[in-house]
């Protein structure tokens, strides 16, 4: 069966438990990047729309925090049980409106369903704190309470797995949300809410809205009923909302672009590194905010670095994500693409040495070779931007003071790796580096139980683990006095 005949395949919002149009019937077409073709069309939602959703999410809201977190819980678990039963056909339908391998939807589809398991488990502990009294009759209590109706405005690189991390602690907390995906990817999330439909949460709680990002951005970051904005996405946009959203002074939390430094230290494994390597750099087509970003390798392995993962790199397929041996998909749209040979570009003018791959020409498409350009210095434009695609420059370092230093030296501060056997060592550096992750002999660091977020730049906030639910709650204290 085609996964657009699947039930869970839709074409319009989904606003108060109905299925919706704009009500001026503008829509958008959803292309799948690997064929060009045209898969969907959504709803253009304009913003009167986007206000009655908002009235009705925010009443939904009201009665869904009195519901018990026990039954909270089920319905969560209700809604996780029915992803994994579709995850193949979920996994297809992203591969084709993002372009990732299907392997990777596979993944992802598990990991997105992960959050909504782990929320489920953690709405049953949203404790409170006793307070030693301030003075003899008086005694302190702290509750936690929902912070009221979310909005969430998430980006095409993780179409299910940037939704769920959101909507599963609002829900888990007591709030109800509104979801803005981006226009490249829409066809996921409101796959998802199909299914959340199905599990039975009821409506209004989880609305998912398709439109222009700016406009409905707009309405959701004024309108005071809203009470918490949760986005991913670049820097640009997110210190845009953060602005926007200071007017009602709304409870904010963002995940912004990366610049990740990859360290190989001296005493590193070899072959552990270019594996980390590899795994971190080239992990949805490079398209992902936690990538390497920039591989710095002591001098004494630089050579021998190169060599493996030259190899390594040349190995990988590049192909539709359809097929099952392809490993990197196509980018997501031409300005990736353009982004990525600017880069590289820059970087080759600089004195940077073409070790592999190199940069796409008009007749690739959104097709991109993976790349690595040797002899990279804090000159070149991919030392200091966020590449957001296949390409991987590396930096020869002599000591760690210094390669800590440059480490340090950008705006952002999400996630960073190394690779040491030296146990001070591990301390030492994960100490030091400026970020809200670190990986340490490993390119893969995200779960559903790590506080994923960065800092600086890179933004404000923590997504998934125990501390997930506090973005979606506010604390109360309560001062008791009793009679003496
Ligand atoms: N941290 C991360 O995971 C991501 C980082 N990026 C970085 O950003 C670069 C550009 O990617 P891009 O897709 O343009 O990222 P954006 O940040 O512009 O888009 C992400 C989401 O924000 C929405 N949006 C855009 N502008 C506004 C606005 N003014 N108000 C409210 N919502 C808005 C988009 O909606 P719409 O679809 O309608 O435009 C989309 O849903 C990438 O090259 C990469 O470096 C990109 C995606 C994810
Ligand atoms: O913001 C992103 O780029 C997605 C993060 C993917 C992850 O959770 O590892």
């Amino acid at each position: 069966m085609s996964v657009f005949n699947a039930s869970f395949f839709r074409q319009q919002c989904y606003i108060n438990g109905h299925w919706v149009d704009a009500s001026d019937q503008q829509v958008a077409d959803v292309v799948d990047p690997a064929s060009a073709e045209i898969i969907a069309q959504v709803p253009m939602l304009p913003a009167k729309d986007l206000e009655g959703c908002i009235v009705s999410a925010e009443q939904a809201g009201q009665q869904w925090k009195q519901q018990s977190a026990t039954q909270r819980s089920q319905l969560l678990k209700k809604w996780h049980q029915l992803i994994l039963e579709n995850q193949a056909g979920l996994a297809e339908l992203m591969t084709r409106e993002q372009g990732k391998p299907l392997s990777e939807a596979i993944g992802e589809i598990a990991y997105a369903a992960s959050y909504i398991e782990w929320f489920a488990e953690e709405a049953v502990r949203m404790h409170g704190d006793t307070l030693t009294g301030p003075g003899q009759h008086k005694r302190g209590l702290v509750i936690r309470q929902p912070v009221g109706l979310c909005a969430a405005i998430t980006p095409w690189n993780f179409p299910a797995a940037m939704l769920t991390r959101k909507i599963a602690p609002a829900l888990a907390a007591g709030c109800s949300i509104i979801v803005k995906p981006a226009l490249e990817t829409p066809l996921s999330a409101l796959a998802l809410a199909a299914l959340a439909d199905e599990a039975g949460i009821p409506a209004g709680v989880l609305n998912v809205v398709t439109g222009d990002g700016p406009a409905l951005g707009k309405v959701l970051t004024q309108n005071e009923r809203v009470r918490k904005l949760s986005f991913t996405g670049s820097t640009q946009t997110g210190s845009l909302l953060m602005a926007a959203s200071a007017r009602h002074v709304q409870k904010i939390s963002l995940e912004l672009g990366g610049n990740a430094p990859f360290i190989v230290f001296a005493d590193a494994d070899l072959e552990r590194a270019v594996q980390g390597a590899i795994d971190s750099k080239f992990r949805n087509a490079g398209q992902t905010c936690v990538c390497a970003n920039r591989i710095y390798v002591h001098e004494s392995l630089y050579d021998a670095f190169l060599q493996r993962f030259q190899q390594a790199t040349q190995q990988l397929i590049v192909g539709n994500g359809l097929l099952p041996e392809s490993q990197i998909g196509p980018l997501i749209n031409q300005q990736a693409v353009h982004k990525v040979n600017q880069q590289i570009e820059d970087a080759l003018a600089k004195g940077a040495r073409l070790v592999c791959g190199g940069p796409a020409s008009a007749s690739d498409g959104l097709w991109f070779t993976p790349t690595i350009l040797a002899d990279a210095t804090s000159a070149m434009r991919c030392a200091h931007e966020e590449t957001f695609g296949p390409m991987a420059p590396v930096f020869k370092f002599t000591d760690e003071h210094e390669v800590i230093s440059q480490a340090n030296a950008t705006p952002f501060g999400l996630a960073a790796y190394f690779y040491t056997q030296n146990i001070d060592r591990m301390w030492r550096v994960a100490e030091q580096l400026e970020v809200g992750m670190v990986g340490v002999n490993t390119g893969i660091i995200s779960s559903a139980s790590a506080p994923f977020g960065g800092i600086k730049s890179s933004g404000t906030g923590r997504e998934g683990s125990r501390f997930g639910l506090d973005e979606y709650t506010e604390l109360k204290y309560i001062c008791l006095e009793l009679e003496a």
